[in-house]
């Protein structure tokens, strides 16, 4: 693990911030979400000048990005939901242009956990904040060298979109996932898995046999959850233990989560994070809900690495630190 890497605050995170006033590109994703917002968005970015790119494949919105990069777009909205959002950030990334580069997500999509967490509810509020709200700079998480903004979550529950009934939704929010998730893990081995975390120079480590591993970037697993601490440098990670299944292990589990209970879940902060499995096996693990698979992982922050337009609602200091 590279523990030479240090935090760089080389510009204010806050105030003035660089060129938004040259090219603007909207990229769409017509399948996110209810797949009905197209028109609406062609229509608000038509009467304010954006550039309007539709998807028409999976994967297509990294190339979108691209061009967008290499026609010098400085402000680049993304109409879909989390996934989209990845792929463009891949995309300006892999041009080196996420430097240059102020990224709006447009929430269209199922889930949209990044633009909610930025305090951006509409396709309206979207276009709004471009000309009135503020502008930051977030923490963008890396896993294997692939960028992340909301989430990378490893073993059983690596498909985030993982289907939930809306009475798990109603009881458990934005964990109802992990929630549906834990109910298939009577077919589930576990994953014995070991981890070093470090924090401010400080390096801890866990082992044992896990369900899963949830690190978020954006949204913090632990407690009630909720918009995490997107400018500290640091990733909110929760390990939830192999646990004897049953019909007491929902509740178990919730109530470990949202609760001062602690027993099989283990929570620590990192801006640095490296996960091993026994040999021979293989962690499965989703970057914002997009699968992956590999025999390690290793995961850390890029400190205010994305631009990004945010809401009135959006907090940098969520926890008060
Ligand atoms: N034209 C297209 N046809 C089919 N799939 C597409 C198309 N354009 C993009 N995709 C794929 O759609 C997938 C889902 O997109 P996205 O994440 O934006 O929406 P969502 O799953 O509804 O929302 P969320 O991730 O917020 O839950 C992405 O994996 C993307 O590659």
């Amino acid at each position: 693990m590279n523990r030479s890497r240090e935090l760089t605050r080389d510009e204010p995170v806050a105030g003035a911030m660089p060129q938004t006033d040259g090219p603007r590109w909207v990229i769409v994703n017509p399948v996110s979400g209810t797949a009905d917002h197209a028109e609406r968005v062609r229509e608000l970015a038509g009467m304010r000048g954006y550039r309007v790119e539709e998807t028409d494949h999976a994967g297509h919105a990294v190339e979108l990005a691209k061009d967008a990069a290499a026609n010098g777009a400085t402000l680049v909205a993304v109409a879909g939901g989390d996934g989209t959002l990845n792929e463009v950030v891949r995309g300006l990334d892999s041009e080196g242009a996420l430097d240059r580069t102020t990224l709006v997500p447009v929430p269209v999509g199922t889930e949209n956990l990044v633009a909610t967490n930025l305090g951006i509810e509409s396709i309206e509020d979207a276009f709004d904040v471009v000309e009135t709200g503020a502008r930051r700079r977030i923490d963008l998480g890396v896993a294997d060298g692939e960028p992340f903004v909301m989430s990378c979550i490893a073993g059983l529950i690596a498909d985030a979109s993982i289907a939930t009934s809306d009475e798990l939704k109603e009881r458990f929010g934005s964990l109802a996932f992990v929630v549906a998730g834990v109910q298939e893990m009577a077919s589930f081995d576990g994953l014995h898995v070991d981890l070093t975390a470090i924090s401010d120079g400080e390096e801890r480590s866990w082992s044992g046999e896990a369900i899963c591993v949830l690190v978020g970037n954006v949204r913090r697993f632990a407690r009630e959850g909720g918009q995490a601490d997107v400018e500290d440098g640091e990733l909110d990670v929760v390990v939830i233990e192999q646990m004897p299944t049953g019909d007491m292990v929902l509740e178990a589990i919730a109530q470990r989560l949202f609760g001062e209970e602690t027993d099989n879940v283990y929570h620590v902060r990192a801006s640095e994070l490296e996960i091993r499995v026994a040999d021979g096996e293989t962690i499965e693990f989703s970057l914002d809900g997009e699968p992956h698979a590999d025999s390690d992982l290793e995961i850390h922050t890029r400190p205010f690495a994305l631009r990004v337009c945010v809401g009135p609602d959006y907090d940098p200091s969520p926890l008060g630190s």
